[in-house]
């Protein structure tokens, strides 16, 4: 069933797990997502970017919105970093059940009236809103406090910024990143900070750049012959703790990427004569399906739809 994002999220937050919101870009991604919700009986909200409505158009919009509403289990489809209004009103449009606008790169003031106005529009059709407040970056452990501050969100703000704006979720800043790429070792997160911003904040808190990046999908990746760095992700143990702290909503794209094309490199290599594509793409969906669950699993939220 459809329903919005605070539905979802609040249930999160007030019995300490986590729902997963997994980027998807295509018809694959979207049924890995949602097949995975069921098969797990967990909650979900399927994340489409700016770029992601771009790549799909109505396509894709169409069928998550529709999939989800015959879906077995509370399913939002939810706009990840809006960067404008006219954006947002887009999704609300297309039928999207959560809106995120983005203005944590504009000043407080900016951010707030910006995050309002979204927050309006959206609340007069039912759709609930997820803000933004601080900078995401990596961030190593042992830099100064006041840098630390300068970057992170800062509780007191967060409180003031969720008063003034209206919004229903908040994104925060501790230490991740976007990507796979989030820092030396195992990323910095700072636990203290989100256990002050969750004391202040009663809302649900957002993780974005919280993939864990596993070494064994860097390797078959690699193996295949794809080409990454010293790829690094979230360790899962520091995942937990955040949701015991109050994250009630998790981020997940590139996991999901990183399966995807593994198991495409991985099937072309094997069958060079290949060229149906449902050949290799439903063994890499179902690659993407099996790291969707895992990450319920992590999160908690297995069973709880
Ligand atoms: O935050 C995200 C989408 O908004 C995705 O984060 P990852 O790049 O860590 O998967
Ligand atoms: O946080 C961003 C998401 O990973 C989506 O990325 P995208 O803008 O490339 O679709
Ligand atoms: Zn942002
Ligand atoms: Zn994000």
């Amino acid at each position: 069933m459809l329903v919005t994002g605070l539905e979802i999220l609040k249930k999160a937050r007030a019995e300490g797990y986590g729902v997963g919101a997994f980027n998807v870009n295509n018809m694959e991604f979207l049924q890995a997502v949602l097949e995975a919700a069921e098969e797990a009986r967990s909650p979900v909200m399927v994340a489409l970017s700016e770029g992601a409505m771009k790549y799909g158009g109505r396509a894709l919009t169409l069928l998550a919105v529709e999939l989800a509403k015959e879906a077995r289990v509370p399913v939002a489809v939810h706009l990840d970093h809006g960067s404008s209004y006219e954006s947002v009103l887009k999704a609300l449009r297309a039928g999207f059940t959560s809106v995120m606008i983005d203005k944590s790169h504009e000043d407080f003031a900016t951010n707030v009236r910006e995050t309002r106005r979204v927050v309006e529009a959206a609340h007069a059709v039912g759709v609930t809103v997820e803000a933004e407040l601080g900078r995401l970056a990596g961030i190593e452990e042992h830099v100064a406090v006041d840098e630390k501050d300068a970057l992170l969100t800062n509780p007191e703000e967060a409180k003031r910024f969720m008063e003034e704006t209206g919004a229903d979720y908040l994104a925060v800043a501790i230490g991740t990143s976007h990507g796979a790429y989030k820092g030396k070792g195992r990323p910095f997160i700072d636990h203290p900070r989100l256990e002050r911003i969750a004391a202040l904040v009663p809302a649900p808190l957002v993780l974005h750049g919280a993939s864990a990046v596993p070494p064994e999908l860097v390797e078959r990746f690699r193996a295949a012959g794809g080409e990454i760095g010293e790829a690094t992700g979230i360790h899962p143990e520091d995942i937990k703790k955040a949701i015991a702290l109050g994250i009630a909503k998790i981020n997940t794209d590139t996991d999901l990427r990183l399966a995807f094309t593994a198991l495409i490199r991985e099937t072309l290599n094997k069958a060079p004569k290949e060229f149906d594509p449902r050949k290799y793409l439903g063994p890499a969906r179902e690659a993407v399906k099996e790291v969707v669950k895992s990450r319920m699993e992590l999160f908690g939220s297995v069973g709880k739809a």
